[in-house]
């Protein structure tokens, strides 16, 4: 029987994605297990922004708007949609995901001819209710939160806002039945995937997902605040009425006119001026992805998650205990629940394994397959042992 070392110095040689690493411009003496939080920065980013303000900015000045910056939304969410499972001409990016949460639950609203319930997802990360309250406040509908396997749609449930992985414990729900499921209550869904973009597919096309909203500063690795992006497939852009009507979404925004005309395709999704050098960030971010299958990203982020928690299981043992599914339905995540969380995650960072602490009681380890090591596995859970010993 082999070690839990020689099994992950095994796992690492033989791993499909391990190139990538290089990609990537990581302290090899820290454990870095917190990328479902903040991604690390590929190594072509801080090229790029130098290349991005002394030529761009500093010798095109405000020409580089017609040499690319303009549609930079656009093309940057051409370059996520393979990722999402989107045709092209379907996912703009720009503001926060908290904005376009906002933007995607009242278009919804509006599409629903009278239906007046949002039910929200109730493991949610907190953003995505406090967004649906504040909108039910102003188009005058109701909030109910509901879990995600017990929804109990009614003839007046307008949309249901839910997260294809749950940023707590990581469980990972199937975007194909639950929209199913909403669709056959005639209502909408609206899917968050701050914590699947870029850890396991998503197919949205295939499963009919009416809107989507994400971030991209997690497995996407597009660096602090980076700009979020929303999904709205061909089939609802006329239709979508979005509330943040800016000169942006317009359909010819330099004709300056004074009424509103939303753009016929995906821009319409759009509000004010992007923020070009994060766009451009994200950009050149992506470049990792060039080449790299969804499907062996899921593979690996299985594998690893799952030795994670068999190093766990023989290191640590009953101290923890394992929130997360142990079966397939996880995304790329352990979360732990143990005492005084808190404080084992601040002796963890001490000791260069960092995750992070989620109330009440969690310890969250993100794997991101472009840059995860067995190795790691092993290091952060035998320096886990160690904290609580
Ligand atoms: C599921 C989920 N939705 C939304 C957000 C918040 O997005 P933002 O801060 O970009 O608005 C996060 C993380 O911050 C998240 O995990
Ligand atoms: N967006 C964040 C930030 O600006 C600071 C610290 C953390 C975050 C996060 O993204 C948290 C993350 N959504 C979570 O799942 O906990």
């Amino acid at each position: 029987m082999p070690s839990l070392a020689e099994r992950a110095r095994e796992l690492d040689a033989i791993d499909p994605l391990a190139d990538r690493r290089k990609l990537f411009d990581l302290d090899d003496s820290v454990v870095y297990l917190d990328g479902n939080s903040l991604g690390a920065p590929p190594r072509s980013v801080a090229d790029r922004m130098t290349e991005v303000v002394r030529e761009q900015w500093g010798r095109r000045l405000i020409r580089s708007w017609g040499e690319g910056w303009w549609t930079a939304p656009e093309r940057v969410g051409d370059r996520i949609a393979p990722l999402v499972g989107a045709a092209p001409g379907q996912v703009v990016v720009g503001d926060s995901t908290s904005a376009n949460l906002f933007k995607a639950l009242v278009a919804a609203l509006r599409m629903a001819e009278g239906r007046k319930e949002i039910v929200v997802d109730a493991a949610t990360f907190p953003t995505d209710g406090y967004i649906a309250s504040s909108v039910a406040r102003l188009m005058g509908a109701t909030v109910r939160a509901a879990a995600l396997d017990a929804l109990e749609l009614t003839e007046n449930t307008a949309v249901v806002l839910a997260n294809q992985v749950d940023y707590r414990t990581g469980r990972a729900y199937d975007v194909g039945a639950i929209t199913s499921e909403v669709h056959a209550a005639g209502a909408l869904v609206l899917w968050d995937l701050c914590h699947s973009v870029g850890a396991l597919p998503v197919d949205l096309d295939a499963h009919g997902v009416d809107l989507a909203v994400g971030c991209t500063y997690k497995f996407l690795n597009g660096g602090p605040g980076a700009p979020a992006f929303l999904y709205v497939p061909q089939r609802l852009q006329d239709s979508f009425d979005q509330p943040l009507a800016g000169w942006n979404g317009h359909r010819e925004p330099f004709a300056m006119a004074p009424e509103f005309e939303p753009s016929s395709a995906i821009a319409r999704g759009r509000c004010g001026t992007p923020d070009i050098l994060s766009m451009l960030a994200l950009d050149a971010a992506l470049d990792v992805w060039d080449g790299v299958n969804i499907t062996d990203v899921r593979e690996k982020s299985l594998a690893l998650t799952g030795f994670f928690i068999d190093c766990v299981d023989s290191l640590v043992g009953s101290r923890v205990s394992v929130v997360t599914p142990r079966d397939s339905t996880r995304g790329s995540q352990v979360s732990l629940a143990c005492e005084d969380a808190q404080a084992v995650m601040d002796a963890l960072i001490a000791r260069d394994v960092i995750g992070d602490f989620r109330p009440p009681n969690v310890l969250r380890f993100g794997f991101a397959a472009l840059y995860g090591r067995y190795t790691d596995a092993l290091r952060a859970a035998s320096t886990l042992a160690d904290v609580l010993t």
